[in-house]
C-alpha cells in the first residue's frame, strides 16, 4: 500500500518504521502544507500533525479523493464540520484519540465500569492523564474520549479541566493533566468514597502501540467509502 504521511514527527517517523516492517511504501511525507500532487500518490493518508493543521490535511485527502485517518487532537469542537465536509466531498474518513488496541479496549472497560458505578453515588469519580512535556493539547484527546464514555453512562454532563483532582467540579468529571518527561501516555480514572477506591489505568509504554494501530486501521480503510471509527476497524461494537 503506498502511504502518505501528513506529519513527520515523533508519531510521523514511528509510523514509517512500521509501515515499512509491514511492506507499504511512503509514498508523500511532510511537516508543512500539503502538495496536491505527491499526495494523490496515496492509497491512503495518516495525519498525525498538529491541532491547527489536522483540519486543513484532512480536507485536502477528501478533496483529491485518498482515504485519511488522522490521529491529531486538540482539533475536535469542529469535528461535526468534518464529518460534513466528507459526506459533501464523499471522502473516507477515520478519527481516534488513541489508536492503539489497549486503549480501545480500555475505552470499553471504562464505559463497562461507569455503567457498573451509575447508582453508587458515594464514589466520585475524577480522570488524571500524564504525558511528556512536548505535547501542545491538554486535556489529551484520549482523557476526553474518557470523559465522553463516563458521561454517556452517569448522571454527569460534562468534564472540567482542573489543578487538583479534589476540586469541586459540581457535575462535572475533574480532569487531571500531568507533564513529564517522556512519557508517552498514561490514562487513570478513579472512584473514590470515604472507604475505598476503585481505579483503572492504561499506562503506554512507548509510540509503537500508537503507530501500529494507526497502520492496521490505514490497511482496513484502503479501497473504502464513508466515515468510520477504531470500533469498526477492532470489532469492538458489540461487546
Ligand atoms: N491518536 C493517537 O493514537 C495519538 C495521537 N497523537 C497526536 O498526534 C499529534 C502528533 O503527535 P507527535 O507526532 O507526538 O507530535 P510532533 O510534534 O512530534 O509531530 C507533529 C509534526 O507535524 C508537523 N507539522 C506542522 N505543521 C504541519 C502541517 N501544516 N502539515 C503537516 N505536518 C505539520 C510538525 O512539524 P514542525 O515540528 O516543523 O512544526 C511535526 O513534525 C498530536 O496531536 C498528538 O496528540 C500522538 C500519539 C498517539
Ligand atoms: O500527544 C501524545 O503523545 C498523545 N496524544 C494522544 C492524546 O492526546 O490522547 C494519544 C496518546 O495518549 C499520546
Amino acid at each position: 500500500m503506498k502511504i502518505a504521511l501528513l506529519g513527520y514527527g515523533r508519531m510521523g517517523k514511528t509510523i514509517e518504521k512500521l509501515a515499512l516492517e509491514r511492506n507499504h511504501t511512503i509514498v508523500y511525507k511532510t511537516s508543512s502544507g500539503i502538495n496536491k500532487e505527491e499526495l494523490q500518490q496515496a492509497d491512503v493518508a495518516i495525519d498525525f500533525s498538529i491541532p491547527t493543521a489536522a483540519i486543513e490535511n484532512i480536507t485536502s485527502a477528501f478533496k483529491l479523493q485518498v482515504p485519511v485517518i488522522s490521529g491529531t487532537t486538540g482539533w475536535l469542537e469542529n469535528y461535526d464540520e468534518v464529518v460534513k465536509t466528507c459526506n459533501q466531498l464523499n471522502g473516507t474518513f477515520l478519527y481516534a484519540s488513541n489508536f492503539s488496541l489497549g486503549v480501545n479496549l480500555f475505552f470499553n472497560l471504562n464505559e463497562h465500569l461507569a455503567k457498573l458505578m451509575k447508582n453508587h453515588e458515594q464514589y466520585q469519580v475524577s480522570l488524571e492523564e500524564i504525558h511528556h512535556t512536548q505535547k501542545l493539547d491538554e486535556p489529551s484527546g484520549t482523557a476526553i474520549s474518557l470523559a465522553e464514555g463516563i458521561i454517556n453512562h452517569s448522571s454527569l454532563t460534562d468534564w472540567k479541566l482542573v489543578e487538583q483532582e479534589d476540586e469541586n467540579a459540581g457535575k462535572s468529571i475533574p480532569v487531571t493533566a500531568k507533564r513529564i518527561e517522556n512519557v508517552p501516555g498514561t490514562h487513570s480514572i478513579s472512584y473514590k468514597s470515604a472507604v475505598d477506591d476503585i481505579e483503572i489505568k492504561h499506562t503506554a509504554h512507548s509510540r509503537e502501540g500508537f503507530a501500529l494501530g494507526a497502520v492496521i486501521a490505514a490497511e482496513w480503510i484502503n479501497g473504502k467509502k464513508g466515515m468510520y471509527s477504531m470500533k469498526d476497524v477492532l470489532q469492538l461494537n458489540n461487546l
